[in-house]
């Protein structure tokens, strides 16, 4: 039966995962991925192996531009990729699993399996990554005081159950089951972390062994401190460090050598650039710089992965943040200044580690694939919908939640977006009066209006006190943004909302009504263009201020190529293009100025449907601009 099943697998290459999996369903498969620790090097199949790897994420990169983006990463000469799996990017609802469509992890394995590249594959459950709470579902905040990253028993039982979940969906593609998966990481830099959970550490060791094996090859990867790389480590975990192009690589190397006297080098994470916050100067690490710290690692045999290799986009609301001194929201585009771009354009940054690596290795024949085409579509006009007090009905139909003092957003089971609070003034406000958020209990950004009339915004950690004026029974509306939970550090149990009460003058404001927000169900339903008689008349002149929603139709021309949305002079919103949530945009803060729209999102032949919630204020032109060129780099100027 083996040999029949070798002959079946010899005629039938262009289904070799399905193949391999029958070998590895009858135990048949010889490849063997391993550690030499007599020669420090890894082996494959007996021989040698030196790694030259690059980090891609699939859940920011729409499904239809997987391969392409892979093809390119072979052109250049890699032999494997490095890929998290965003816990929280398939459990949004505890218990209910979703692997399709863009989150088709196994068919992402597929195309990199037939595309000729190896696979190191990053579970966590933490990935940090600049993601959502570094990957962990927002639900697991339902239990107050949770200890994320421990040995704390609920957080530990919501792991085992997704690892036995996603830990037995990927045992068929490890390599030495007929795969494509070499290695398997463990956590996420846990030495950076407070916790410092070795029963925590052990726990995840045990699942990882009991679902992968004895013989699979587990690390784990830590910065470049002995701190991290105590807390960090676990016997039974082969340790591997991260370091950037400002790092000494004899330094950083003999570290690892006091955790992992032998075995391979490797830098697992090798920044080729760097992400952006709002309101930073777009971060770029010299191409030059990057090419040659690579080759002076390679040249010592080391391992490499480059963090980012393609960092694609944080679509919908799925960036994460940081918080040192202060919250400090990642932005949409994950372009890392990679050597592929955002877009998946190869970059100069490309050329130059291609050609490093022909130093090191046989790079594959042929030309390198061009740049998608990009196509600047023009301007587009749009009209008001209404404000969001005006569509409540639409965008919360089960009403608002009464409760006396406000909730989170994780006590209204909403855990992203927007949600509106309402309540009344206590008292007539003649004078303007301080409306204050003692406890810094804005999470995330609040914009406030009295009877529909916007009067200002709080601030996480920067805005913590405005005026309003009005007549007591006047109806305040407040409506909160979770602009990305906190994806490194102590910090990541971001909850979300106004987290503690509101000082109007004297008076802790009380009696509120919380209306959580369905936006993106209602726009999935194809509002608002289905309720076209909320049009309000054609655009105003005089500029309108605070919440609102406008819409507009991009008309097809028989292109559905790359595009960048330039929503000039609006100042903070979110986008959907044909229901689809493009993320967030704050031109007014910068420094990223356009939206990237992968081609495919859109339509030949039907109107493209644009929907923009703007939260401060849309411009009197109501414009907004197709661009075939992105403008990631413009810092807006200090106001
Ligand atoms: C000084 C803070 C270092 C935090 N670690 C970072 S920032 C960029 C990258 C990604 O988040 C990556 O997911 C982390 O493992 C390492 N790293």
């Amino acid at each position: 039966s083996f040999h029949v099943i070798v002959f079946f697998l010899f005629i039938n290459k262009k289904h070799k995962s399905c193949c391999y999996r029958c070998l590895f369903l009858c135990g048949c498969t010889d490849e063997s991925f391993s550690i030499d620790y007599k020669n420090n090097c890894f082996l494959k199949d007996g021989k040698p192996f030196q790694y030259i790897s690059g980090s891609i994420h699939y859940s920011r990169i729409p499904q239809y531009y997987w391969k392409d983006r892979l093809v390119k990463m072979y052109m250049t000469g890699l032999n494997a990729i490095q890929v998290y799996v965003p816990w929280n990017f398939h459990e949004a609802v505890q218990g209910i699993y979703n692997f399709t469509g863009d989150r088709d992890l196994e068919h992402f394995l597929d195309l990199a399996n037939q595309t000729g590249l190896l696979v190191i594959l990053r579970p966590g459950p933490y990935i940090c990554a600049e993601w959502e709470m570094g990957g962990l579902p927002a639900w697991l905040l339902q239990k107050p005081n949770i200890i994320l990253r421990s040995a704390d028993t609920d957080y530990l039982q919501a792991v085992s159950n997704w690892l036995a979940v996603l830990l037995s969906k990927i045992k068929p593609w490890l390599y030495i089951n007929g795969g494509n998966i070499i290695t398997v990481q463990v956590e996420n830099e846990y030495g950076s972390y407070y916790a410092c959970d070795y029963n925590y550490m052990r726990h995840l060791w045990t699942l990882f062994r009991l679902f992968l094996g004895e013989d699979m090859v587990l690390f784990t990867t830590d910065g470049n401190t002995d701190r991290e790389m105590r807390c960090g480590t676990l016997e039974g975990l082969y340790a591997t460090v991260d370091f950037g192009t400002d790092t000494n690589i004899t330094e950083a190397f003999s570290r690892q050598r006091r955790f992992e006297p032998r075995g391979p080098l490797v830098n697992s994470e090798f920044y080729t650039g760097w992400l952006d916050h709002w309101g930073d100067q777009h971060a770029v690490v010299d191409a030059q710089k990057v090419s040659r710290v690579l080759g002076e690692m390679l040249a010592m045999g080391a391992n490499v992965n480059m963090y980012m290799f393609e960092g694609g986009t944080n679509f919908g609301y799925w960036n994460g943040a940081d918080h040192d001194t202060r919250f400090r929201p990642v932005v949409t585009s994950y372009d890392y200044d990679a050597p592929l771009s955002e877009a998946g354009d190869p970059t100069e940054k490309l050329l130059a580690i291609r050609d490093v690596i022909k130093q090191f290795r046989d790079i594959p024949s042929g030309p390198m694939p061009p740049a998608t085409p990009k196509f600047a579509y023009g301007f587009v006009t749009l009209r008001k919908v209404g404000n969001i007090s005006s569509l409540l009905n639409t965008l919360s139909p089960l009403g608002p939640v009464r409760s006396q003092y406000p909730l989170t957003f994780e006590e209204m089971k909403q855990y992203y977006g927007y949600m509106l609070y309402r309540t009344t003034l206590p008292r007539d406000l003649s004078e303007p009066t301080p409306l204050i958020s003692p406890l810094n209990g804005i999470h995330d950004r609040a914009y406030v209006s009295v009877n529909g009339v916007f009067q200002g915004l709080l601030e996480r950690d920067t805005a913590l006190v405005m005026n309003i004026t009005g007549q007591q029974g006047d109806t305040v509306d407040i409506l909160v943004e979770n602009m990305g939970r906190v994806n490194f550090g102590s910090k990541i149990n971001d909850y979300k909302g106004l987290l503690s009460n509101l000082i109007l003058g004297r008076d802790v404001l009380t009696d509120w009504k919380i209306y959580p927000l369905d936006i993106d169900g209602a726009i999935t339903g194809g509002w608002p263009h289905s309720d076209s008689e909320q049009f309000f008349p054609p655009p105003h002149k005089e500029p309108s201020v605070g919440p609102a929603f406008y819409t507009g139709t991009l008309q097809p021309n028989g292109l559905a190529w790359d595009t960048f949305l330039k929503l000039y002079e609006w100042k903070k919103g979110q986008v959907w293009i044909n229901g689809v949530n493009m993320g967030r945009y704050w031109p007014a803060r910068g420094p990223q100025q356009t939206l990237y729209v992968p081609g495919p999102l859109l339509s030949t032949t039907v109107p493209n449907v644009i929907t923009v919630l703007e939260l401060e204020g849309a411009p009197a032109h109501l414009r907004v601009l197709f661009m075939d060129r992105p403008q990631l780099s413009a810092t807006a100027p200090k106001s």
